[in-house]
């Protein structure tokens, strides 16, 4: 049996760094949301006892690095599973992006080795599988809008964030997470409202939603890289309604409920970007 997923890429409309733990990762509040650009995994059982990634993204690793990879090894050792696995990868989400490409990848081949191997797990257990695997990987597992805190595990759903067009903005370098919160100085960082944030979206008021959204991470990003900055303040005068800097970035995305204008956003950035999107909100 073939079973193909989709995995969608996420973005944080707000990300609060709450301070650094002993065991080195840093507690979290987020309000993250997935958006219409997604990769698409193709998972097929195989006879013989082993995992074998492909992707058309040919400088990804497809070995115990990748994150698909480490997912379905998970899941055979803890339920002793015999047969082995094809997953093969395409890649749409931008890479090291800050979109939680990754994640949503060991998330969505979590779901798809939950139907092959009829292992009937809930949302939850797939979440502590795959909290091995990525910070991420929780959130993806559950997917849509929601509230996310902790290290990433704790996972609270909300409705879908108000609906609108997403214009997606990776510029050519990438950033590495790891890196940026190894030398992150939490000195006058800025602190996002994330509970005034949670509210928009339980009350559905996009207005108050764009006026709250922040991210923690930006600053520190837009030093080593200014290009950042200038992506998001060209979004703005674009005519975008808000624009933010997703995870640890370096992508940024610009919200507009107008088509027109998220168009004119986009156009503004093709050319001039290689990875450029325009995308909608996922509201299921
Ligand atoms: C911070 C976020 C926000 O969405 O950044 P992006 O990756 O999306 O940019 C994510 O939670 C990242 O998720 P992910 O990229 O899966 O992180 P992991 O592989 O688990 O961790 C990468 C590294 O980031 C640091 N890290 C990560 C999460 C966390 N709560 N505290 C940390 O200090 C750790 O040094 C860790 O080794
Ligand atoms: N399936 C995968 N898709 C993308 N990156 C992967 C995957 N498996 C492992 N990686 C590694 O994880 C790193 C972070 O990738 P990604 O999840 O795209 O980052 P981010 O969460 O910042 O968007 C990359 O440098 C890549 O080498």
């Amino acid at each position: 049996m073939e079973i193909i997923e989709k995995a969608p890429a996420k973005i944080n409309l707000g990300l609060d760094i709450l301070g650094k733990r002993p065991d080195g990762y840093h507690d979290l509040e987020m309000i993250m949301a997935s958006v219409d650009l997604a990769d698409k995994l193709i998972i097929n059982e195989l006879p013989q006892d082993k995992i074998i990634v492909r992707t058309n993204a040919t400088f990804l690793p497809v070995d115990e690095k990748n994150n698909v990879y480490q997912a379905v090894a998970l899941v055979k050792e803890q339920f002793g599973i015999k047969q082995g696995l094809s997953v093969e990868i395409k890649k749409t989400i931008p890479v090291a992006a800050g979109l939680g490409g990754g994640s949503s990848d060991a998330a969505a081949v979590l779901r798809g080795v939950n139907k092959l191997w009829r292992l009937g797990l809930s949302k939850q257990e797939l979440s502590d599988i795959g909290f091995n695997v990525g910070t991420d990987v929780p959130y993806c597992v559950h997917g849509t809008t929601a509230f996310v805190a902790g290290r990433g595990e704790i996972v609270e759903p909300l409705p879908p964030m108000p609906q609108c067009w997403v214009v997606i903005v990776k510029p050519q370098f990438s950033v590495s997470t790891r890196k940026i919160f190894a030398d992150f100085d939490m000195t006058g960082i800025e602190h996002p409202d994330i509970p005034g944030l949670k509210a928009s979206i339980l009350e559905q008021d996009y207005d108050k939603m764009i006026s709250l959204m922040g991210n923690s991470m930006e600053r520190a990003t837009m030093q080593r890289r200014p290009v950042v900055r200038e992506i998001k303040e060209k979004m703005m005068k674009y005519g975008a309604d808000a624009a933010l800097m997703s995870g640890s970035g370096p992508t940024v995305f610009g919200l507009c409920q107008n088509y027109s204008r998220a168009k004119r956003v986009y156009n503004a950035f093709r050319g001039f970007c290689k990875e450029v999107h325009l995308v909608r909100t996922i509201n299921q």
